[in-house]
């Protein structure tokens, strides 16, 4: 049995109330263990947005998360996650390279790369000094329009067979999150389940807490 996983939050792709997001964001951190919170700012097409839009957005929130010892990463850009002083960096296969942001952000930022339902991906990406691989989408998610979809079992050979933490994504929600967690991922990386929630944030993830010490 594994009952290790811990919370990695993604924010909503956008945030046209900045301030009520905080407010849900600190709600969140103060109802459990939350290991980081990942900046995802996408446009309404899923394109790129302002950088202007990503800066904004991160003074206002990295420093929520750092005050309490949460991890605080830039989705897809390495400069932005130097410019803002954030933790870390993921990239997706289509961003910037896994060596690429090492050599931006240093050997103590994080850097974690997507590897859909790939362990080539995923084997590279460690070679490539990744700290962590994301796999997905494990679940339908109406968060992103997703092309891949991962299996379980991909979980449970990759914590059998390497050391590098593994991500899981995609739909996960308190219902469904047992098996990821049973299969040892290290992380369950969730946004709909803890930002829609109809009794808020806080009840999420004190819901995640309870499936994740119960699978
Ligand atoms: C933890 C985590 N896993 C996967 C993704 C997806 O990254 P990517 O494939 O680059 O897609 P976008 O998020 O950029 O749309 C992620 N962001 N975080
Ligand atoms: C950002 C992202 N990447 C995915 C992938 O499969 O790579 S799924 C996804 C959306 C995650 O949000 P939710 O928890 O609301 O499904
Ligand atoms: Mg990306």
């Amino acid at each position: 049995m594994n009952n290790d996983s811990r919370l990695y939050l993604i924010t909503p792709p956008q945030l046209p109330d900045l301030r009520a997001f905080c407010d849900d964001f600190t709600a969140a951190l103060d109802a459990g263990d939350v290991a980081c919170i990942q900046l995802r700012l996408k446009a309404g097409d899923g394109s790129a947005v302002t950088d202007d839009d990503v800066l904004y957005a991160a003074e206002a929130i990295m420093p929520i998360a750092q005050e309490r010892e949460v991890a605080f990463i830039i989705n897809d850009r390495p400069d932005l996650a130097l410019k803002t002083g954030a933790d870390g960096v993921h990239v997706g296969q289509s961003d910037a390279s896994c060596k690429k942001a090492r050599a931006v952000l240093g050997d103590d930022a994080t850097v974690g790369v997507t590897c859909h339902e790939s362990k080539h991906f995923a084997l590279v990406a460690g070679e490539d000094g990744a700290d962590y691989v994301a796999f997905g989408a494990f679940f339908p998610t109406t968060t992103k329009e997703t092309e891949f979809k991962a299996e379980i079992g991909l979980l449970e050979w990759w914590s059998y067979a390497t050391t590098l933490p593994s991500v899981a994504i995609g739909g996960i929600t308190p219902e469904n999150c047992r098996p990821i967690v049973r299969a040892g991922a290290d992380f369950l990386a969730v946004s709909g389940a803890v930002w829609n929630h109809p009794e808020g944030p806080g009840a999420a993830i004190k819901a995640f807490e309870m499936s994740i010490s119960e699978a």
